[in-house]
């Protein structure tokens, strides 16, 4: 009867693994890319995602665990009532039917022993429950601490509060004086940064004292009648230095995901940026969603925006036949899968174009696509009026940008004008003398061998 009363617990525990198994993927491909998603305001959208999956979990081991109730009332039922009253039953024929025989006495000592072993039992039973009580409510006390610690970092952060543990350089005087310090950050057309410190979240200051102005570009005409009319009348940014001098660190200040701790930044609201990471975000969902990510269909219908003008812009950056190739605009993949990474910058910079936003933040956004492909797709966002702020090892993105910041991995910076012709020559000498110098220690030798025959 039991069995067949037991539900499938196996095929619901499977269905359980599942179903958490999505929400954690969820959950992981949020905390990877979670800078990229706050760039691009993805929150919502993410939130949303979060939350159906979360739902369809809670709405399962709802299920599950009623089952488990009723299931749990019949097992105690039969293995416990069931075999009690039969017991009882079989306890009660001595007092309530005269067995021949029997002494009288008998039926006070079993009622006693029956007694005190029930109140043993209870008491050992109930002794155990708050042993395991304790045990359950330390294991709770160890999650609501770090929820705890959760909200109050987040009502910190709310206050602009940002204390630091101590870390390396953090402790040193001038670095500690730069940390306790608070910037300020106002709303603005422009980009401006005045004396503004780079400072990590470890503490440590990349950048004592930065400062450089971009405007945002208004710009009717094609890239290059504009180029050559007048190089500044766009003025994208062009960002160098050495590997982890603090490029990307700007952007970050940019986007409000770290702090400023001195100095005043004025920058348009996070809504006028769109960043395109050398790694872009794809989200789970449709081919659509990626092009219009974070926006919804109806957000996108709401523009006036239709599937065709999706097509022209993936067009764009010759990417309109993987509509075609993947099943349509409604086909559900893992995108970062089903995408190489040529394809991944495409649909980026495709979203760019659709958000058409009032500054473009590319972080090495061009480096697997083809240069005649880069170009273009240069050309299509300064057409578009957006103005760019490039991190870029690629010589031939020079000549795109009319400033330059560029790093020098000491903590010290140049902010100019860009003249790129002027520096790719410079460029290229610099290139032969460092070749001419590899080749001095090889002609040295060869000349000591040649006055050695000589002798
Ligand atoms: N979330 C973080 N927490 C702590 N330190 C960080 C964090 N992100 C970056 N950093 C540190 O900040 C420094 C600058 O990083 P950033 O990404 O700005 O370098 P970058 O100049 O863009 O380098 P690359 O050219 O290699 O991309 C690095 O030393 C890095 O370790």
């Amino acid at each position: 009867m039991l069995r067949r009363l037991t539900p499938p617990f196996g095929s619901y525990t499977a269905l359980s693994a599942q179903l958490t198994g999505s929400l954690r993927h969820t959950h992981s491909r949020i905390s990877e890319f979670a800078e990229e998603i706050a760039f691009l305001g993805g929150e919502q959208t993410e939130k949303t995602l979060l939350e159906r999956e979360y739902a369809s979990v809670l709405q399962h081991e709802n299920h599950v665990l009623s089952r488990r109730w009723w299931f749990g009332c019949v097992e105690e039922g039969v293995i416990k009532w069931l075999w009690g009253a039969y017991g009882l039953l079989l306890c009660s024929i001595p007092v309530f039917l005269k067995i021949p025989g029997a002494q009288i006495d008998l039926g006070g000592r079993t009622e006693g022993f029956v007694t005190n072993r029930r109140l043993l039992l209870s008491s050992s039973d109930a002794f155990g429950r708050v042993m395991y009580s304790y045990k359950d409510l330390s294991e709770l006390a160890g999650y609501t601490a770090r929820v705890s610690m959760l909200l109050d970092t987040m009502k910190d952060i709310r206050k602009g509060k940002f204390d630091k543990a101590l870390v390396s350089s953090a402790t040193i005087g001038e670095n500690a004086h730069i940390l306790r310090g608070h910037g300020k950050v106002i709303e603005s057309e422009d980009i401006q940064f005045e004396n503004v410190p780079i400072v990590t979240p470890n503490g440590d200051v990349l950048v004592k004292s930065l400062s450089f102005q971009v405007q945002p570009g208004v710009c009717p005409f094609s890239a290059q009648v504009v180029l050559k009319i007048n190089p500044n009348s766009q003025q994208h940014l062009l960002i160098v230095g050495p590997n982890g001098c603090g490029k990307s660190s700007l952007f970050r200040i940019l986007g409000g995901l770290w702090p400023v701790y001195g100095g005043v930044v004025r920058k348009p609201p996070a809504s006028q940026f769109i960043l395109i990471p050398q790694r872009p975000y794809l989200s789970l969902g449709t081919l659509r969603d990626q092009v219009i990510y974070p926006h919804s269909k109806g957000e996108m219908e709401a523009r006036g925006v239709t599937d065709r003008d999706l097509l022209a812009i993936l067009a764009i950056v010759d990417m309109d036949h993987v509509v075609e190739r993947e099943g349509g605009w409604d086909a559900v993949r893992e995108w970062r899968d089903a995408l190489s990474g040529g394809d991944k910058q495409k649909i980026a910079w495709a979203r760019l174009f659709y958000h058409n936003p009032r500054y473009a933040i590319l972080d090495e956004a061009t480096s697997l696509v083809p240069t005649d492909m880069e170009g273009l797709m240069m050309e299509h966002a300064t057409r578009l009026g957006i103005t760019l702020l490039t991190v870029s090892h690629r010589p031939s993105l020079w000549k795109y940008h009319a400033l330059i910041l560029h790093y020098d991995g000491q903590g010290g910076y140049v902010f100019t004008k860009l003249d790129a012709e002027k520096r790719l020559a410079l460029q290229e000498e610099k290139q032969s003398l460092e070749n001419k110098l590899l080749e001095v220690p090889k002609m040295k030798a060869r000349l000591m061998e040649l006055k050695a025959i000589a002798a």
